[in-house]
């Protein structure tokens, strides 16, 4: 359960006069989630999600709801905060930023199947061309300068081949970048894991967890996509699945020929990120008991990169 901050009798009556909500409106703690407090906020028949971030002075939630409303206007299925009776988005909740969601029908797929991936790839590439038009720009805070900075912070965690394999694939990548200068780029979402999208049946209705939302290569999104859904069981890659996201996200915005070059090794790439950002949860940002259930293997990531290296 990730409850890390408990809300008042009368922080959340106060919450409930902003926004006008029955003073008899509860709060139910969400399972799922890793770094923030998320609630479920009842309010007679209507549903709501609150959540408190654990982290940060809330200078980058600004980013974030100035996209979801930018989203959210130009009609994408996206939980885009709300605003109180006042117009205000952004609250203080025991003295951490907060903000509420509306609440998303449907379910994770964790098992997705083709129609599910095809309509995920649609919707990122239709992201991708809308957010042209957003105004405002947020450096990837995954980039390779990170993955360069991060790298050594770990090794000492690594077997003397995994060390290797994890200099080498970095350099790759940074060689990558030289060979392929001009890729596309604009709004990303950053991490659209099947955990962070819902359906009902296989209809699309909502994307959430937009933080690590920011101005990075296109092609980086697609392959953080189509790592995550190909590999939902075992250590073998669905590939129909990975063809159906790309069939989708082509069907919106076909890939240059530089892109499509370049899509291995940006399948790498994102593999390397992940199994980097999970050492570093697991070894560098130790857990407290609450989290320690929900923390991410490693290891699946390192496994998928060298796969990806083979093929
Ligand atoms: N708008 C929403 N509607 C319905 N359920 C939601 C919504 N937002 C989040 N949830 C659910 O709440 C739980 C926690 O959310 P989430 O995964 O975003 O937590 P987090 O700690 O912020 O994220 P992360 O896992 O990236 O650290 C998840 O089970 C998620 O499905
Ligand atoms: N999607 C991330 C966790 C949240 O950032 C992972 O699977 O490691």
């Amino acid at each position: 359960m990730a409850v890390y901050t408990a809300v008042s009798a009368s922080e959340l009556t106060e919450l409930c006069q902003r926004y006008g909500f029955a003073e008899t409106s509860q709060l139910k703690g969400m399972a799922g989630g890793v770094e923030n407090t998320t609630y479920q906020l009842i309010s007679g028949e209507q549903r709501f999600i609150l959540t408190l971030f654990e982290q940060g002075s809330g200078e980058d939630l600004d980013y974030f709801v100035q996209l979801l409303s930018f989203l959210a206007t130009q009609g994408f299925a996206v939980a885009a905060p709300l605003p109180d009776l006042q117009g205000q988005v952004l609250h203080q909740i025991e003295g951490k930023p907060s903000l509420l969601f509306p609440f998303l029908q449907g379910q994770h797929p964790e098992q997705a199947n083709a129609i599910q991936a095809k309509a995920i790839g649609q919707w990122l590439a239709q992201l991708h061309l809308a957010g042209q038009q957003f105004p405002i720009q947020r450096p990837n805070q995954r980039s390779i300068e990170w993955l360069q900075q991060r790298m050594p912070d770990v090794l000492a965690f690594l077997s003397e081949d995994d060390q290797r394999l994890m200099q080498k694939e970095v350099a790759q990548f940074a060689e990558l970048l030289e060979t392929y200068p001009d890729l596309p780029q604009g709004v990303i979402h950053g991490d659209l894991f099947r955990d962070n999208s819902f359906f009902a049946g296989d209809e699309l209705t909502g994307v959430i967890d937009f933080y690590n939302g920011c101005t990075g290569h296109w092609l980086y999104d697609l392959a953080v996509v189509i790592n995550d859904w190909s590999f939902q069981a075992g250590d073998e890659p669905n590939t129909s699945i990975g063809t159906a996201v790309l069939a989708g996200y082509q069907k919106v915005r076909p890939l240059r020929p530089d892109e499509q070059q370049a899509l291995p090794g940006f399948l790498r790439a994102c593999a390397l990120r992940y199994w980097l950002s999970r050492l570093i949860a697991k070894h560098l940002s130790p857990p407290n008991e609450d989290q320690s259930s929900v923390i991410k293997d490693p290891e699946q990531y390192r496994k998928i990169l060298v796969l990806r290296k083979r093929a």
